[in-house]
């Protein structure tokens, strides 16, 4: 049995959705589909999911909603019609999203994760009514139903343990399951959604939980390729990585698969295949345990912005036994998550995702680490970002940091800060956000561009 995933490219229209059926339709043992909601139809456009943050947003400021209400409707409106399905199911659409609306919204997280998930689940109420009509049984799963518990992270929340036991139970199903991505329920029976791009989660819960041969996750790419095409003009094509790297790169900005869909699978074992909706045919990317070994050090190198520094210096910081447990703990207190530290004999670094921070958050920090750790210069940087090498070969490949370094230092770009990770998969570099792109295509072109990959 496979589960397969569709991503919003793959199920933004008519079009697209009938890909999607062929697909499912052309191997019976595609049992399980995992949909979002409708994506981006062109470059320009807008996701599903995002008209419904604009909607949330308007109905939390008391705005008029018609409009923005009437974007997401006229969206699936459009699908339905494409589809030949009858408006009905529009219609139960639309009275959906009425009453998620009209819901209180005192807690303003839990009102925003209602109406985020329901492009999902509206998405997958429609899909399954047009496997039905074109003659392929299926039936619509709500994660509360299906026992999908998660805990209670508003907007980034996870699977606990009895999720699995509880989807188990959905294998003997003799119709197509159509799952909704992106949500759970806790187990007070709050909604809650997983972070952007979260639909990739619930795809490999649900793989883990029935035990599933594949994961298959559909996107709008015929593979994963060495670095984000958007960037680097052509990238080479994994054929196969592994669950480690594959994690290293999907935190550091290959956007293709969320970095924490890969959690489930790897505990289980269960081998995924990113492929292609406009061309299921082409053999897509397999992420394994263990890969053959190839010629190359270096399996991808990604990218990621939106980072900051919190530098603290303080001269014997060495000798002070404690200092750096009492910094992380007013991180923690501020409850912010750290990346790298990077630390000299006197200083620290460290390194943050900025979307933690607030303007009352770092003064608050800054007053602490200077009063109560007594320390001489601390500070916040803002605007860096992260550009990662990663591979399975590098441990035992000499010299190459160095030429990291050195092709980095051919585009005139400063390097703020060097990790290598204990597992020695990746070597990470701290950089300023304005270098990204021209890092990236240069280190691609010293760790790529002279070979194809094998
Ligand atoms: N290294 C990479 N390999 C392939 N795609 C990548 C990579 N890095 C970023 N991407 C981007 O990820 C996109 C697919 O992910 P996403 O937009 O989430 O699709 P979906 O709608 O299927 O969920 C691709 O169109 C591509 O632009
Ligand atoms: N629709 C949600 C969840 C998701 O996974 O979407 P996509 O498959 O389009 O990345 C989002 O936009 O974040």
């Amino acid at each position: 049995m496979k589960v397969s995933k569709f991503g919003g490219t793959s199920v933004a229209n008519a079009e697209q959705i009938k890909k999607v059926a062929a697909i499912v339709k052309a191997d019976p043992s595609r049992k399980f589909v995992v949909v979002s909601a409708p994506g981006k139809r062109f470059d320009a456009d807008k996701k599903v999911t995002d008209l419904l943050i604009e909607l949330a947003n308007a109905a939390i400021h008391n705005e008029n909603v018609e409009e923005k209400l009437q974007n997401v409707v006229n969206r699936y409106r459009e699908i339905a019609e494409g589809l030949g399905l009858e408006q009905i199911i529009c219609d139960v659409i639309e009275k959906d999203l009425r009453t998620r609306i009209l819901e209180s919204k005192s807690n303003v997280e839990l009102f925003v994760d209602n109406i985020k998930a329901s492009g999902e689940d509206n998405n997958a109420k429609l899909i399954s009514s047009y496997f039905t009509s074109v003659g392929m049984p299926a039936q619509y799963v709500n994660p509360k139903t299906a026992g999908l518990v998660v805990n209670d992270l508003p907007e980034r929340a996870q699977a606990l343990p009895e999720a699995y036991d509880n989807i188990s139970t959905l294998r003997n199903s003799s119709e197509i399951i159509v799952f909704p991505g992106f949500f759970g329920y806790t187990k007070e029976g709050i909604l809650r959604t997983f972070e952007r791009g979260g639909s990739d989660i619930t795809g490999s819960i649900v793989a883990a939980a029935i035990q599933a041969e594949l994961y298959e996750n559909f996107t709008d790419v015929d593979s994963v390729f060495c670095a984000n095409p958007r960037v680097v003009n052509s990238p080479a094509e994994i054929e196969e990585i592994t669950y480690r790297e594959m994690r290293e790169l999907s935190y550091a900005g290959f956007s293709v698969f969320h970095d924490e869909a890969l959690m489930p699978v790897y505990k289980t074992g269960i081998p995924v295949c990113i492929k292609n909706t406009n061309n299921p045919s082409a053999p897509g990317t397999k992420i394994v345990a263990e890969r053959k070994a190839n010629r190359r050090p270096v399996t991808g190198i990604s990218a990621d912005n939106g980072f900051s520094i919190l530098y603290v210096s303080k001269y014997l910081m060495n000798r002070e036994i404690g200092f750096g447990r009492k910094l992380l703990q007013i991180l923690e207190e501020e409850n912010i998550s750290y990346e790298h530290t990077p630390s000299g004999l006197d200083d620290i670094s460290v390194i943050m995702r900025s979307h933690q921070l607030t303007p009352e958050k770092e003064v608050r920090i800054i007053d602490r680490v200077i009063n109560e750790l007594h320390a001489e210069d601390v500070h916040f940087r803002h605007d860096f970002s992260m550009i990662v090498v990663v591979g399975e070969g590098m441990n035992n490949s000499t010299g190459l940091a160095a030429r990291a370094a050195t092709a980095i230092s051919r585009t005139g770009a400063n390097i703020e800060m060097i990790n290598q990770g204990s597992s020695e998969v990746s070597l990470a570099f701290g950089v300023h956000r304005s270098n990204e792109d021209k890092i990236l295509r240069e280190l691609y072109s010293e760790f790529f561009a002279p070979v194809t990959v094998g």
